[in-house]
């Protein structure tokens, strides 16, 4: 499979990218930066610390021709909401399939991507969390948003101090699902808390963000009732494990409906 990887130089796209070159069935064969990036045109093994892989950085002003005389399988794309947009725009018109991991899209950003899905009848996996635990974790949380439906919900994650968006896709993912199971609107959803602000309301769900030094990602779902509480944490070691599911959704791309934005439940099964 012939994979382009947008944000290269970035923490995710990096090692997606030490990982494909050395899976037996992928070949990388586009690597994109931001646009008129002053890597342009250098060597990306090089660039990340592998050796030389003779794929040249590339800015994403130059995606439509990398994607026109590479022609591949799958675009993947971890960089910001608006750059994944662009990129998604560009690469769906060339009927280039699409496994995205970027977070932070707000609803018209959605929309923008699902019509892109939708009209151009390309595949695509788009997942806030590609790791196989928080796909679990998420498959809980969601059992229990019934099982326990009188308990109070608060929704905790930390994420390393570089991160830009909060909070993170991860934790509106759970907010969305348990919202969901429990009838409600996202709209209940209380971010942090400060000052007088009264008894909590059974309807409100907590969400708060913790940004600090090199936390990969932890997210922790606490349900809250009379004398006890269950709390559901996934922590992650390392993006190894976002990267492993990655090359799952690459794989999978290929049995994906096309027109239909897939998640990691249809990638691991899980529906
Ligand atoms: N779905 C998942 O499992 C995971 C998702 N993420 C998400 O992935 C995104 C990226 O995270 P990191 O790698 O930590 O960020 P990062 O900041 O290390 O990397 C982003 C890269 O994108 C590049 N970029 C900017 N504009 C671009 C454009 N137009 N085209 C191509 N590249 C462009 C930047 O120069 C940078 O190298 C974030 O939204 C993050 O939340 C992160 C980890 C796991
Ligand atoms: O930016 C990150 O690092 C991560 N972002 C994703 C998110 O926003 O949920 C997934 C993971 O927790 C790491």
């Amino acid at each position: 499979m012939k994979i382009v990887v947008c944000g290269a130089c970035g923490r995710m796209g990096s090692l997606i990218i030490k990982n494909v070159v050395k899976e037996k069935d992928m070949e990388l064969v586009g690597a994109i930066e931001a646009p008129n990036t002053e890597l342009e045109g250098k060597d990306i093994g090089e660039t990340i610390g592998i050796g030389h892989v003779g794929v040249k950085i590339r800015g994403a002003n130059f995606l439509k021709e990398v994607l026109k005389d590479k022609d591949p399988d799958v675009l993947v794309d971890f960089t910001t909401p608006n750059a994944a947009v662009e990129n998604i725009k560009t690469a769906s018109k060339m009927g280039v399939n699409l496994v995205v991991g970027t977070t932070g899209f707000n609803e018209e950003q959605m929309k923008i991507i699902e019509d892109c899905v939708e009209k151009n009848n390309i595949k695509a996996v788009i997942s806030p969390n590609m790791a196989v635990g928080v796909n679990v974790f998420f498959k809980i949380i969601e059992d229990l948003a019934s099982l326990l439906e009188d308990y109070d919900v608060e929704i905790i994650e930390a994420h390393h101090r570089h991160k830009v968006d909060a909070p993170s896709g991860t934790a509106m993912k759970a907010l969305e699902i348990i919202c969901d199971k429990r009838g409600k609107s996202k709209d209940v959803a209380v971010y942090g808390r400060k000052g007088i602000v009264g008894e909590r309301s059974d309807e409100e769900i907590g969400v708060h963000a913790i940004r600090g030094g090199d936390v990969v990602g932890d997210h922790t779902v606490m349900f809250l009732g009379n004398g006890e509480r269950l709390e559901i944490i996934h922590r992650a070691h390392s993006r190894q494990a976002f990267v492993n599911g990655v090359l799952r959704a690459i794989r999978y791309i290929k049995h994906a409906k096309p027109g239909k934005i897939s998640d990691m439940k249809d990638v691991l099964g899980l529906r």
